[in-house]
């Protein structure tokens, strides 16, 4: 396979410093190295611009969103390269920054494929609108956005409307969801495990329903979004949100071996890494390589 690798230096989304430094940490420990080392060829596309806004400017386009405009800007522009990715019949590999650039990666994604399914793992449901925010930062919106649920703005990326039916969108390991989070998962009838369901009922059975519904579905492409905050919080000090009770590492191994194993996933995101807030002798960049290698490993 060839993995385009695609990094999205951006903070925006989160409104908190370092997780612009993502895709440059991730170089510096070698993402590039470990691809080769997979066996998968690798074209290291560099990172998106990212247009300067300083901090006072950061509701100038809406008074509930902030730095609106810059993001959608970003996010077109990383639609176009997954799209072209896509189209040259290679695997976009999107590293974040924060999880707002996953309404790029969706958009790109969608132009090429018939019919997308989005697999979204993350402690966060990310399906606020400027309406249900609690914070005001788009990293909580883009799967909504992508169901063209929420502002014309991020709705209408690359292109106008819908990118992902809600019937396509499969949520798990979410244990912190906003409550209108909740009230709009409930309305759309979303494919949600969160933690709890997790627990109840295991996650081979779990990751087993989500694998048959979607090879049973008319899908023709599979986006995977990957929050490094769906591991525990042990695991990854160095994020902007993270929870406890999250995944451990031999599980969060598994959802990959599963997932990918299956053949069917077309593109990833691998998101909001904060090397700032980083601790004990680096183990977030720790834990993002070893869970990288894991991955490169389990694609084929
Ligand atoms: N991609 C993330 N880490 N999202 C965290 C979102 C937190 C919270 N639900 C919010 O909307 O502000
Ligand atoms: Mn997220
Ligand atoms: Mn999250």
């Amino acid at each position: 396979m060839n993995i385009n690798l695609i990094g999205v230096p951006i903070n925006y989304g989160c409104d908190r410093d370092g997780a612009q430094y993502g895709p440059s940490k991730l170089r510096e420990n070698n993402i590039v190295e470990l691809i080769k080392k997979s066996g998968h060829a690798i074209y290291d596309l560099g990172d998106i611009h990212i247009p300067k806004v300083y901090p006072e400017e950061k509701y100038n386009n809406h008074e509930k969103m902030k730095y609106l405009n810059p993001i959608a800007e970003i996010c077109n522009n990383l639609s176009q390269q997954v799209y072209c990715s896509l189209n040259a019949g290679d695997f976009p590999f999107i590293v974040g920054g924060d999880h707002s650039l996953g309404i790029g990666s969706i958009a790109g994604a969608s132009k090429y494929f018939k019919e997308l399914a989005v697999i979204w793992i993350d402690a966060h449901g990310d399906i606020n609108t400027y309406e249900t925010s609690p914070s005001g930062n788009i990293h909580g919106m883009p799967l909504a956005a992508s169901m063209n649920i929420g502002h014309p703005t991020l709705t209408n990326i690359y292109y106008d409307g819908q990118k992902v039916k809600p019937e396509n969108v499969y949520i798990l390991g979410s244990r912190d969801i906003d409550t209108g989070e909740f009230d709009l998962a409930k309305e759309l009838n979303l494919n949600m495990y969160t933690m709890d369901i997790v627990r109840q009922r295991g996650l081979d059975n779990v990751l087993e329903e989500i694998v048959e519904k979607i090879k049973f579905s008319n899908v023709d492409g599979v986006h995977l979004s990957f929050d490094i905050d769906v591991l525990d919080s042990n695991l990854v000090p160095g994020t902007g949100t993270p929870v406890i009770n999250g995944f451990p590492m031999e599980e969060g191994k598994k959802i990959f071996t599963t997932l990918l194993g299956e053949k069917f996933i077309t593109s990833m995101d691998f998101v909001e890494l904060n090397p700032l807030l980083d601790e004990d002798d680096e183990k977030t960049v720790t834990t993002c390589i070893e869970m990288l290698e894991h991955i490169f490993k389990s694609i084929s």
